[in-house]
């Protein structure tokens, strides 16, 4: 359970009064995430998720509260954070910086088919372009920077093939970020980090899954966007056993977000590359999460090996979107 910081119902109590939220009756862990401490809180005025960020700073944290509230106000489905009297949405618990945000309905799409990968695709060509006009900037911070910080910190626990490959598509990466088609690719405030368990669905009386909602926008940034359509490609159009790519599953997906903001032809292009960048930002920090882990009071890190598939499995088979269709 991704308990890192113990919250004490009266200091949450007295947080929800002080939004307005009423009396809280009810506070429970939340055991799935690896990242903040997080509880559902049940108040009087409704249901909300309690958050004690770990690792981001009162300085980094207005970047993403505010980038929901400027989305939710635009209509894009995500957790609106919740103010005070004055205005402000970042709290302080136990000593941390700490939000109280709205509670999504539904549950996850644990097996997703080409409908719920069309609609997290169109939604998420509709949460770019919401973006556009947003007005704080924050680089994507496990971006390449990031990726140079932490090879060396995981380079101890490799073997000589992991070793290899983190050195090989280190520089493979840092040519393509070098060249003049990366630099043209369209940009803005993107999720970065849009899995199955990081969106959420809820089944109407028809039977059809409908999409409630994107949220935990912590890792967001300012990136290009065809980076956030393969972090979302490399999770929801994959066969998680293999990291072999669904392509139905991939071109629906692609194909309802170009519906919404059409593609470019570089970031066609460079789609096997951005493939490849996706699923080595994840492997990173696998293997930082595995090998120099925070404490916690009991946390389950991701399997990196799956990463590691994944990236192997970009490398062997390139994919461009309408490659299959043509
Ligand atoms: N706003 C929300 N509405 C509904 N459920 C939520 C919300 N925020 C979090 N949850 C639930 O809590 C779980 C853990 O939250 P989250 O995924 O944000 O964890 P994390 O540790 O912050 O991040 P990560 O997924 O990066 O490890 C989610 O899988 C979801 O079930
Ligand atoms: N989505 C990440 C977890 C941290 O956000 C992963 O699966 O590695």
């Amino acid at each position: 359970m991704a308990v890192f910081t113990e919250v004490h119902f009266d200091e949450a109590a007295a947080l929800a009064a002080r939004l307005g939220l009423g009396r809280l009756l009810t506070l429970k862990p939340i055991s799935a995430g690896i990242e903040n401490t997080n509880y559902f809180a049940s108040c009087e005025r409704g249901e909300y998720v309690l958050t004690v960020f770990e690792r981001l700073t009162a300085e980094q944290l207005p970047f993403y509260l505010h980038l929901m509230k400027h989305l939710a106000q635009r209509a894009v489905p995500v957790p609106e954070p919740q103010a005070d009297a004055s205005g402000e949405i970042l709290h302080n618990l136990a000593g941390k910086p700490a939000a109280i945000v709205d509670r999504l309905r539904g549950g996850h799409a644990r097996a997703p088919d080409v409908d719920h990968c069309e609609q997290v695709g169109a939604m998420l060509a509709r949460m770019h372009l919401a973006g556009l006009d947003y007005p704080r900037h924050q680089p994507n911070l496990r971006g390449l920077p990031w990726w140079d910080e932490t090879v060396p910190l995981v380079h101890p626990f490799l073997s000589e093939a992991e070793r290899t490959l983190v050195d090989t598509e280190q520089a493979y990466q840092h040519e393509l970020a070098r060249g003049a088609a990366h630099a043209r690719l369209p940009r803005g405030p993107i999720h970065a980090d849009l899995f199955r368990d990081n969106v959420m669905f809820e089944t109407g009386a028809d039977g059809r899954d409908r999409l409630s909602g994107f949220f935990d926008f912590y890792f967001a940034g300012v990136d290009s966007f065809g980076f956030d359509i393969a972090v979302c490609l490399n999770d929801w159009c994959i066969d998680l056993a293999t990291g072999r790519l669904d392509e139905a599953r991939a071109e629906g997906f692609v194909a309802a977000y170009d519906a919404v903001r059409p593609l470019s032809g570089d970031e066609r292009r460079l789609m096997p590359a951005l493939l490849r960048a996706a699923a080595f930002r994840f492997w990173l920090s696998r293997l930082w999460d595995l090998h120099l882990p925070r404490d916690a009071a009991l946390l389950t890190p991701h399997d990196p090996r799956h990463f590691e598939r994944v990236l192997r499995e970009r490398i062997a088979r390139p994919w461009h979107p309408g490659a299959s269709l043509a």
